[in-house]
This record gives C-alpha cells, sequence and structure tokens, in this order.
C-alpha cells in the first residue's frame, strides 16, 4: 500500500522533482525520446496506445496555491497556480468530471503530454490527478492568452502571419506524421508566448484523433471553422478523421488573422453568399475573385485555394505553405490602412494584459503615396501644393497677436 502511495505521490509531481524549478524546462525528457525513437518506426506506436492511468486523489490546496482562473467554460477550468513545493508557475486544466469520463480525460493528458516536446507544442507537465469533482492536469503558462485575444479587428500584420502559419505548420504536420488529427484548430487554440508571436504553441488536445477513426461532430467550437464535409455529416451520424479538416482550419485560421474574421459565417454554400461566391471562384466557374479575397495577392489566393478546397481529398497539406512564406502575401494597394499589428503586449502584474495596435508601415506609406499624387495632379492644373512654413509660422503669430496680448507665452513649433 505505501509503495503504491508512494508510487502515485511520484506520478503527480515527477516533473517538480526531477526537472527542477524552471517551468519552461521540458518534464521528463529522456522518458519521452524513448518513446519517440519507437513510435517514429511504427507510425505512432506508443503514442496510440492511451494507458490505463490510475489518476490519485488529492485537495488543489494539498500543493498548489490558484492564483486565478484563466478560463472557464463547460467542460473545463483552466487556472494559474504556484505548486508550492517548487515555487513553480504553471497553469491546471481542471475538467469536469461528470461532463468527461475518465478515458476522455487520460487520452486528452495522453496526447497533451506525449506531443510536447515539439517546440509549437503547448508543453504538459507528466503530472495528473483528481481533486473533488475535476480531473486535472499540469501546463506551462503562456503569459500572453491566445490568438483570440491578441486579434485587432483588422486582424495582425503579415509578418507576424506569417510566423504564426509557419509554427502552427509545423505543430500540425508534426502531428500528421504521427496520424494524429488534431481537429479543432481554432485561434483559442493557439497560445502566444512572445508579443511578437514569434513563439506561438498549439494545445487543446480534447478532440485530437488517430487518422482513419470513425469520430462524431466535435462539439462547442465555431461553426466558421467547422469544414464543409463536416458540416453536411447528418446528426449522430460518424465518419472518418482525416487530416485534411486540420488543412481546412488552418486555412481558415489563417484568413482570420490576416484580417480579423473568418471568410463566410458557415461552409455551406446553399445558406451563405460568401462561401458561395468563394465556391464558385474556387472550382473556376467564374474569374471574379470574391470580394472578401481581393486584399491578397495572387499567390496567396492560390494558397487560399488549395487549403479551402470543398473537397477534401484535393485539399493542400497543412505544410504546404511553406512555399508561400518568401510571397508578399496581402496587397498593399488594396489593404488602404486597415491593418494593425502589434507593437507591444506586456503582462501586467499577472492581471489581462494590454494591447497598443498601431497602424502599419505599409499603410503610412501608401498615404505618403496618395499624397504625392494628389500634389501631381493639383500641380499639372497650376495649382500650388507646396507648404512656405515661414509663412505658415508668420500668420500663427499675426493671429496670437491680434487675438490675445498674452501670446508670449505660447510657443509655436
Ligand atoms: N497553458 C495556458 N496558458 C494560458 N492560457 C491558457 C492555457 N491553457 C488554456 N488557456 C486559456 O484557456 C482557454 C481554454 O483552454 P482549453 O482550450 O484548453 O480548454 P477547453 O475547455 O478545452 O476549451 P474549449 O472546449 O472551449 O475548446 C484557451 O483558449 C486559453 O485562452
Amino acid at each position: 500500500m505505501a509503495n503504491t502511495v508512494e508510487k502515485r505521490r511520484s506520478f503527480r509531481i515527477m516533473r517538480f522533482t526531477d526537472n527542477g524549478k524552471n517551468e519552461n524546462t521540458p518534464p521528463n525528457t529522456q522518458h519521452r525520446n524513448s518513446i519517440y525513437r519507437k513510435s517514429q518506426e511504427t507510425d505512432g506506436g506508443i503514442l496510440h496506445m492511451i494507458p490505463d492511468l490510475d489518476i490519485p486523489q488529492m485537495n488543489f490546496t494539498d500543493e498548489y496555491n490558484i492564483e486565478r482562473t484563466i478560463a472557464e467554460g463547460c467542460f473545463a477550468k483552466i487556472l494559474l497556480a504556484t505548486h508550492r513545493p517548487t515555487n513553480c508557475s504553471v497553469v491546471l486544466k481542471a475538467v469536469h468530471a461528470e461532463l468527461t469520463g475518465l478515458k476522455d480525460f487520460i487520452k486528452e493528458f495522453h496526447y497533451s503530454y506525449q506531443l510536447s516536446h515539439h517546440p509549437n507544442i503547448l508543453s504538459a507537465y507528466n503530472v495528473a490527478f483528481q481533486a473533488n469533482d475535476y480531473y486535472v492536469f499540469a501546463q506551462e503558462y503562456a503569459p500572453y492568452g491566445d490568438l483570440a485575444s491578441n486579434l485587432g479587428p483588422n486582424g495582425l500584420h503579415e509578418t507576424a502571419c506569417k510566423l504564426i502559419a509557419e509554427q502552427l505548420s509545423s505543430a500540425l504536420g508534426f502531428m500528421h506524421s504521427k496520424s494524429l488529427v488534431h481537429r479543432d484548430l481554432k485561434l483559442e487554440n493557439v497560445l502566444v508566448f512572445s508579443p511578437d508571436f514569434s513563439r506561438v504553441k498549439l494545445c487543446d488536445f480534447g478532440a485530437t484523433t488517430r487518422k482513419g477513426t470513425l469520430v462524431g461532430k466535435v462539439k462547442h467550437t465555431w461553426v466558421s471553422f467547422v469544414p464543409p464535409e463536416v458540416l453536411e455529416s447528418v446528426k449522430n451520424e460518424r465518419f472518418i478523421c482525416k487530416t485534411s479538416s486540420d488543412s481546412w482550419q488552418f486555412g481558415i485560421l489563417l484568413y482570420s488573422i490576416l484580417t480579423g474574421s473568418p471568410p463566410w459565417q458557415s461552409a455551406d454554400w446553399v445558406k451563405d453568399a460568401n462561401y458561395a461566391a468563394f465556391m464558385k471562384y474556387q472550382k473556376k466557374k467564374t474569374t471574379k475573385i470574391p470580394d472578401n479575397f481581393r486584399k491578397f495577392s495572387s499567390r496567396l489566393i492560390r494558397c487560399f485555394r488549395k487549403y479551402l478546397d470543398h473537397s477534401e481529398e484535393n485539399r493542400a497539406k497543412v505544410t504546404e505553405i511553406t512555399k508561400y512564406l518568401k510571397d508578399r502575401w496581402v496587397d498593399s494597394k488594396m489593404s488602404g490602412s486597415k491593418s494593425a499589428t502589434l507593437l507591444a503586449h506586456a503582462p501586467d502584474n499577472d492581471q489581462d494584459s494590454i494591447c497598443v495596435y498601431i497602424n502599419q508601415r505599409e499603410s503610412r506609406y501608401s498615404l505618403d503615396e496618395s499624397k504625392t499624387r494628389l500634389q501631381r495632379i493639383m500641380s499639372s492644373y497650376g495649382l500650388e501644393t507646396t507648404i512656405d512654413q515661414a509663412a505658415v509660422k508668420k500668420r500663427i503669430w499675426d493671429w496670437l497677436s491680434s487675438c490675445d496680448d498674452s501670446y508670449e507665452d505660447v510657443e509655436v513649433f
């Protein structure tokens, strides 16, 4: 009995006793290396063997100080906590035991832990336990939240989008190489580790499934991210899980970060005019580029046509984006001054962070270009457009002296 308790305890806190104090240290890497040597030979190997874990019981307060709730949904609470014995900040994902079976919890924990040595996949620690009505596992903390909370109304700068796309395609490509499909790619499931987006990580492996398995629809996800073949499936109908569903969601996510919103409400060509227009163009039934894609370069439109192909078998692999990273994505003439870029994003005493957006440089260039064009037209009609700064200054002085005797106190630049 004492032995079992000891074994359970070491499982529960292995991450902290083995690896010291830095929460970013990959947990138990030695164990994982041996797993992954095997899995490469066998298309997933042990990765697909979901273990029968014995989850120990404990109270949160036995080892953790709960600092705050980061997010709370129908199925889980995301808590920021300090692990007292090591003074490490960790995130505890606490899943309602009544709503999620033990088997499903272990599956999510297993995939989260086994995949987490990829640099763009959130690290889960080798810590799982049951506390009251929750099954809980521990993860590293993402200080800048998720992509949804970082997105301005007009999206992110092209450079940031390229960084995000490259990292996500690497994470998803890695999962696909292990025959796993994420199935719930959305802005909320991409966590941000640096304000310039040079470090983002994929999270939430609750819906992750082995390719080729029969599955039902993912519950509680955005309809705009649901691929057409899933949308078309009848209620409770089961269908084969394919990597092409991640490709679709990757395309929708890419569009969303570039513009601030998804391209359509649902991939239903009967009910959604935006999707109908895109599908017509995608199937080459018209050469008219749909209005909401016109701001993109022809190369990026080509890329979108491949990711957002209505037929799942024709869809591009997630990693194909690497072919487009050197291209220009947004046509600056079409984009106007709408795009914004994240300039600074500072965590403030563990409170919700503040994002500062400024107009992107391109938009300022295009403003200058328009001014020059206007000046050229005006001077072609003999109108003077150059401004004599000295004359302006003199006019202001004259005006000030005419209306107030105390003008000497006023500085004019
Ligand atoms: N490690 C973390 N660090 C910081 N924030 C996190 C972390 N994990 C999750 N979050 C935040 O909590 C939210 C919900 O997390 P997660 O997707 O894992 O929970 P969920 O219950 O499976 O959500 P859903 O079912 O809605 O997809 C994320 O969108 C993110 O904003």
